[in-house]
Order: structure tokens, then C-alpha cells, then sequence
């Protein structure tokens, strides 16, 4: 009896042991994984009465967020919080805010908020735009800014000027498919800049394949709320053996990290044989070692300009279009009377006539301002100290969001703003009360400004020129009824960059004269761009 007593003593013990590891081992798993949650709200409630208006609920996985967040500003201000998961989420509708805080204060707001997924599994750390605000990034985004700040970016204008012939060409001979020519255009630069090669068809061309490719890994595990491991950090290391996850993101990695090496190859063999023009690649080569990088990190870089410098240039050029179906019957014979007068018909537009067509640089500013492309603002910023703006509190590690659909719309900046107005950018008094130079904020503030801005700015300027310079572009025609088509302003694409679904629009030619013109100096483009067809 005794003996039995013993026994069943012992197993009591036993299952007491057992519920309690099994309790402090959950107790111990949920202090590690909610750690930096903890420590957050720790953080955040000695100034919790002190944080920028918030509204009681939260909208999530909503497909275009920057329609909320303009609603949010509108009813809360220019400073709105957004507890989204962990991370205290700030956001910045007005130019000034923005300023403020991104640029004035870009040593705390420059940062990045992590990117687990993204980044640190997949990336291995070394996407410079996605990089937190340390010596790596700044490593990278000084080749970005030796490789295209003003001076540089000039070095590749003759590539623009040639690619864009070749644009006006391929609308001549087939107006309907404009939205691919631009894309064609946009991506050729970007492809000749960076690899010294050019893009003759974007549907087949095997480095935009590849970058496409690679772009698209990386929207599939960076999506927000998604991935567990975004919310509990310390699921990073769970070995990849028991998580499926993390084998499928390392697994892609490798093929980014194959991508990236080949083309880098190529670029290095082209060398050897003296076969490579003047190229971004070429110039990451010639830094390497003084800023000792490894192989890896500078293929990586050479990747940058492709995921950030198409679909904004080409993006940007399809919402000029749409703003001539729309409004051109309000800008196009102005932007024409000054293409005649400044440039005359007998030659397109170039680089050179820009400084003297002041309308048209209105009109390019007016299409960044009207439908910016980068309409969350680009990559959320993020800060690393504690702030305090007019008597609101900024918590250290705070995502930043500073969405230009909120900023451009702003009608104490920029009143009727959905109205395509160029006008508002000869308004110098305007302007000068803007905050910067250019009186719109398209290509964001601060330590983080687009480094590709001028090679952008200029691929939109050049192309807008010669566009309006030889076509009329007009609202198409109904087949049946022969009444103009109406157009969507509002009819852009979801994602981190929005640009206008398809629409159809009328391109003709001005005269037989433009036609000539067009026809001469494609044909001497072509010419001269044979050579670096790979
Ligand atoms: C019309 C064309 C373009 C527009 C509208 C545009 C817009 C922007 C915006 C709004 C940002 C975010 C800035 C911020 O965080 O404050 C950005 C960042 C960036 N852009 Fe552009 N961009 C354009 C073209 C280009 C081109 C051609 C390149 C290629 C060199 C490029 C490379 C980058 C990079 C690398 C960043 C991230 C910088 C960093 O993280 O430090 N962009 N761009």
C-alpha cells in the first residue's frame, strides 16, 4: 500500500514538474517574443497622453492605404499616430511637417524600420534602400551619389536624348501602345546608365527579366502583417529546419544573390575585352576598393537603380499622359506656342532649350506634383531618438510615413488640387513659401532624397518636351458613337508605386514637318545605339 502511495506520489510530482517547465518555458517563449512590444508601450506610456491625435480605429490591409491616410490628415492635421502592430507609426501630410522633421532633422529621421523579411533573411542586409541609417548605407548611398548627383547624371544625358528619339519613333508607328514604349524607354535608360547595354523590347529583355524577377521576391515577403516573424522578431532564429518560411525566403536569396553575380560577370568580362561604355557598374568597380566593399555588396548596388528608377520615370510620364486627355485642352497650345517660338519645327526639342522653356519645366513639375508616382513617399523613414513637435511627442523608433498623396493634395498648398495646373509652378511667391527649391516634394527630403532625382527629373523633362513638341495628344474616339472617351484620373494601380491603368488616348502628329523630324533623328539614333545592343 505504502509502495503504491509512493508511486502515485511520485507521479503527481512529476506532472507538477511538467506543468510548471512547460508553463515558465511559455512564460519565458512570451517574454521573448513580445519583448520589444513591451518595451515599446514601457517606452511610450510615460508620453502617452503627449502623442500626435490618433483616430479609434485602424483600417488594415486596406489595398490603397494612401486614400486613408489623406482622409486621416484632413479630419486630424498634419501630424497623425497610428499604432499599426509593435511600431508607433507617424504620419506627415503637409510639405512643411515633412520638412521639419525629414529634412531639418534628418540626423534622428533617416533611419529605416526593419524589414525582417525583406531585408535582413532575404536581402542578407544589403539593399541600400532598405538599409537602417549606419556605415553600410552610407557606404552605398555615397556611390549612389558620386554615381548620380547633378555633374554625373549630365554624363548621361546623351543616352536619354537617344532613348527618348527612340520613343518619339515608336509613338509615331504605333501611338496605342505608348503605355510600353515609355516603359521600353524608362527601363533602357536605367539598364544602359547602370550595365552599359540598351533595351530593345522590354517584354524579352533578359536583365529586365531578371530585375523583375527579383522585384517580385521581394514584394512577396515584403508584405506588411504577413510574416509572423515582422511581429516577433526573435523568430529569426528559428533554424531553417523547422521553419518552412525561412527556408522558402533563403531559398530566394540565393537566386538574387545568383542574379545579381551573373550580371555583375557580364559586366567584368565586357570589361576585360573593352567592350564596356562609361556605366554606374563601371564606376562601383573603380570605387570598390577605396570604400572596401565586397563583390556581393556592389552587385547589390548595381541592382538599385533598377527597382527605384523605372516605374517612377515611366510612371510619371504615362500620368502626363493622362493629364493631356483630361486637362490638355487648358496646357497643350501654351506648351506649343513655346516649343514654336523657343525651338522652331525643323528639330526636337533638347537638353539645351530646356533653361528657356519655362512653361514646359512648369508642366513637368505640375506632373510630379498632380499624380506622384512614389505615393507613400517612398520607403517609410524611421527615427532613432526621441522628438518632441510642436508639443507632440515623436517616440524613438517610430516608422515615419510622409505620403505625397497627402502632401501634393494639400489644399492650403496647392488649392484644386486634383485640377492639373502648371500655372502653379510660375507663381515665384508661391514657390518661395514652399519649403526647398522646387515647390513640390516628389522626390522626398533630407539624408534619404532620391539620389537618382536629376537622371528622373531629366528623363520626364526631355520626353515631355518632345512629346508636346511633335503630337497633339487628345481623348480617343468612341468607334460606335464617335463622342471622346472620358478618362479616370482617379484610375491608378494598388502597391508601393501607383500609376494609371490602362486608358486610351488619341497621339498624332502635329505636321508632316514633325513627322520628318522625327523620322531623321531616329534614324541617326539608331545609329549611334547599335553598339550597345549585347
Ligand atoms: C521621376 C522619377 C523618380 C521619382 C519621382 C523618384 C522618387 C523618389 C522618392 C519620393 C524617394 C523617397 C525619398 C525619401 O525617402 O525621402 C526616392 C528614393 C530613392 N530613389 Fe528615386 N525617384 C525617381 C527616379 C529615380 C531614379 C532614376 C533612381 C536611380 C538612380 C532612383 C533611386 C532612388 C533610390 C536609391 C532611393 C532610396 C534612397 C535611400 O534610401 O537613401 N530614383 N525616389
Amino acid at each position: 500500500m505504502a509502495g503504491e502511495e509512493r508511486c502515485t506520489f511520485d507521479y503527481l510530482k512529476m506532472l507538477s514538474t511538467f506543468f510548471i517547465t512547460v508553463a515558465l518555458g511559455l512564460g519565458i517563449t512570451y517574454l521573448i517574443l513580445n519583448y520589444p512590444r513591451l518595451k515599446q508601450n514601457y517606452h511610450l506610456s510615460r508620453h502617452r497622453s503627449s502623442l500626435p491625435p490618433s483616430p479609434p480605429t485602424l483600417k488594415t490591409g486596406i489595398s490603397k492605404p494612401w486614400l486613408w491616410f489623406r482622409e486621416l490628415h484632413q479630419q486630424y492635421g498634419d501630424v497623425v499616430y497610428l499604432q499599426l502592430g509593435p511600431t508607433p507609426t507617424i504620419l506627415l501630410g503637409s510639405a512643411q511637417a515633412a520638412w521639419d522633421l525629414l529634412e531639418r532633422k534628418g540626423s534622428i529621421y533617416s533611419s529605416r524600420p526593419r524589414f525582417i523579411m525583406g531585408q535582413e533573411l532575404l536581402s542578407n542586409n544589403l539593399r541600400g534602400l532598405m538599409a537602417g541609417y549606419n556605415d553600410f548605407w552610407r557606404r552605398w548611398r555615397k556611390l549612389l551619389h558620386s554615381g548620380f548627383m547633378a555633374r554625373q547624371s549630365e554624363k548621361y544625358r546623351w543616352i536619354q536624348s537617344l532613348e527618348s528619339k527612340v520613343l518619339m519613333k515608336e509613338l509615331l508607328d504605333k501611338p496605342e501602345g505608348f503605355r510600353e514604349w515609355m516603359e521600353r524607354y524608362a527601363a533602357s535608360v536605367v539598364v544602359m546608365v547602370t550595365y552599359g547595354r540598351r533595351v530593345t523590347d522590354v517584354r524579352k529583355d533578359e536583365v529586365v527579366e531578371m530585375n523583375r524577377l527579383a522585384m517580385e521576391r521581394l514584394t512577396l515577403v515584403n508584405i506588411p502583417g504577413k510574416y509572423a516573424v515582422e511581429r516577433y522578431p526573435a523568430l529569426k532564429y528559428v533554424p531553417a529546419i523547422l521553419a518552412p518560411w525561412k527556408r522558402m525566403v533563403l531559398e530566394q536569396r540565393e537566386k538574387d544573390v545568383q542574379m545579381y553575380t551573373s550580371l555583375m560577370n557580364d559586366v567584368k568580362s565586357r570589361m576585360a575585352e573593352g567592350r564596356l561604355p562609361d556605366c554606374f557598374a563601371k564606376h562601383l568597380l573603380d570605387e570598390q576598393k577605396g570604400l572596401g566593399m565586397t563583390d556581393l555588396e556592389v552587385a547589390y548596388t548595381a541592382g538599385t537603380p533598377f527597382g527605384a528608377g523605372v516605374e517612377t520615370s515611366a510612371g510619371s510620364l504615362a500620368s502626363f499622359m493622362l493629364a493631356c486627355v483630361k486637362f490638355g485642352h487648358s496646357f497643350i497650345p501654351k506648351a506649343q506656342a513655346e516649343l514654336d517660338d523657343v525651338v522652331g519645327r525643323d528639330r526636337m526639342p533638347t537638353f539645351d532649350d530646356l533653361p528657356n522653356l519655362p512653361y514646359i519645366n512648369a508642366i513637368v513639375s505640375e506632373t510630379l506634383r498632380w499624380r506622384p508616382i512614389a505615393v507613400l513617399g517612398g520607403t517609410p523613414h524611421a527615427t532613432t531618438a526621441d522628438d518632441w513637435y510642436k508639443g507632440m511627442y515623436i517616440p524613438k523608433g517610430s516608422t515615419i510615413i510622409a505620403p505625397l498623396w497627402s502632401i501634393h493634395l494639400n489644399e492650403k498648398d496647392f488649392p484644386d488640387p486634383h485640377t492639373f495646373l502648371p500655372e502653379r509652378f510660375l507663381d515665384k511667391e508661391r514657390i518661395a513659401a514652399y519649403p526647398g527649391t522646387t515647390g513640390h516634394s516628389a522626390f522626398g527630403w533630407g539624408r534619404r532624397i532620391c539620389p537618382g532625382m536629376h537622371l528622373g527629373q531629366a528623363s520626364v523633362s526631355i520626353n515631355i518636351a518632345r512629346i508636346l513638341w511633335g503630337f497633339d495628344v487628345k481623348p480617343a474616339n468612341d468607334e460606335k458613337t464617335g463622342k471622346e472617351i472620358d478618362v479616370d484620373i482617379f484610375a491608378f494601380s494598388d502597391g508601393f508605386n501607383s500609376s494609371p491603368l490602362p486608358f486610351p488616348c488619341e497621339i498624332r502628329p502635329r505636321s508632316s514637318k514633325h513627322v520628318e523630324g522625327i523620322e531623321r533623328e531616329y534614324r541617326e539614333a539608331r545609329s549611334k545605339l547599335e553598339m550597345y545592343e549585347v
